[in-house]
């Protein structure tokens, strides 16, 4: 059975556009409204033809939703909830793709404190946004946490689960408060160390912008990939999921100090040791199938 039939989306940038892409391409029955706050965006929306309907404003695009997926920054999450909040059917499930959710969930709560909610993260993206960054099968054999707040209603998280699954997507249910922890390591942290990295080659003086461009093919290139993410986007993600992060990037500190004695102290058992660890995990990430997607989607799109 199809899990909705009329689904809105506030936001068409990558992900807003990818989950429009994705369910006409793998849901055809299903009526896809969307909506964003930008009229430029409205105009490439309704050029490239991405949903059944686009609206002018927020209210209009969920009158007759069974489903609504917030894809905003985590900045703009609350707005956009305000912006739904008289028009949104009482039986309307909402849903958000935000990259951390504890201090999103709660401050939408704060404006919909009655709304079945059931937030869904992609663990899928590229470092592009835009309307037109999008692709119907970009959460094709990719994660999506669900972190549905306790006492959600197990039917409304049935059916957003079947949707992603219909659409491509694996399935992990987790707390939001683990859920940020965890994402804080696995995707915040890498974006936080390539921001600098890439911000500090460029800084250094005797390193000329051209030789850093010219020289970047290798282990830096992929950095740069990363460092080119939405700066709006990890703007927010720093600010809304700020414990996670201090706390992985002080674990972080305190590793790379163990790895900048070993170096000054010329300890090259320390650093094998250390390296070999590292190389086992990436193997291992081979191994269960999980290093196709990323680097790849967004060479595709570069
Ligand atoms: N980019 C990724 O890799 C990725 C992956 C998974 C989840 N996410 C999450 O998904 C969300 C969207 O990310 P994205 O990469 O698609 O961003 P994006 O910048 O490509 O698109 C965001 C869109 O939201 C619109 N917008 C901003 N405020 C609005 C408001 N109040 N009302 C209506 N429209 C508004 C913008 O005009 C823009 O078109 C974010 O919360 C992000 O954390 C991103
Ligand atoms: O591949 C990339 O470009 C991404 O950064 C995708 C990525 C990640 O860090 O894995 C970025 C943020 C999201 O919340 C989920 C996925």
């Amino acid at each position: 059975m199809m899990p909705f039939t009329r689904i809105t989306i506030i936001g068409l940038g990558l992900i807003g556009s990818s989950l429009a892409h994705a369910i006409r391409a793998y849901l055809p029955t299903v009526r896809v409204t969307g909506h964003d706050a930008s009229p430029q965006v409205r105009e490439i929306a309704r050029r490239i033809d991405l949903c059944d309907d686009i609206t002018d404003t927020a209210g209009a695009s969920v009158v007759d939703a069974d489903l609504v997926i917030l894809c905003v920054p985590p900045g703009g999450m609350k707005a956009a909830a305000m912006a739904i909040a008289d028009d949104l059917p009482a039986e309307a499930i909402l849903s958000e793709t935000a990259s951390c959710q504890a201090s999103i969930i709660a401050a939408i709560r704060e404006v919909l404190p009655d709304v079945t909610m059931v937030p869904a993260h992609p663990v899928a993206g590229t470092e592009n946004s835009g309307p037109e960054a999008g692709f119907a099968t970009l959460f094709q054999n990719r994660w999506c946490i669900l972190t549905p707040p306790e006492g959600t209603d197990p039917i409304a998280i049935a059916r957003v689960e079947e949707l992603w699954k219909r659409i491509g997507a694996n399935i992990e249910m987790m707390d939001p408060a683990h859920h940020d922890l965890v994402l804080a390591i696995t995707s915040h942290l890498p974006h936080i160390i390539a921001y600098t990295i890439v911000g500090t080659a460029s800084d250094l003086e005797d390193v000329t912008r051209s030789e850093v461009i010219k020289f970047s093919a290798g282990g830096f290139r992929d950095f740069t990939r990363i460092a080119a993410s939405d700066p709006t986007m990890w703007r927010d993600v720093f600010l809304a999921n700020k414990d996670a992060v201090l706390e992985m990037l002080q674990r972080f500190t305190e590793d790379l100090t163990q790895l900048q004695r070993a170096i000054r102290w010329g300890d090259g058992e320390a650093l094998f040791d250390h390296f070999s660890k590292t190389r086992a995990i990436r193997r291992s990430i081979i191994e269960q199938g999980q290093d196709d997607a990323a680097p790849d989607f967004g060479r595709h799109h570069e």
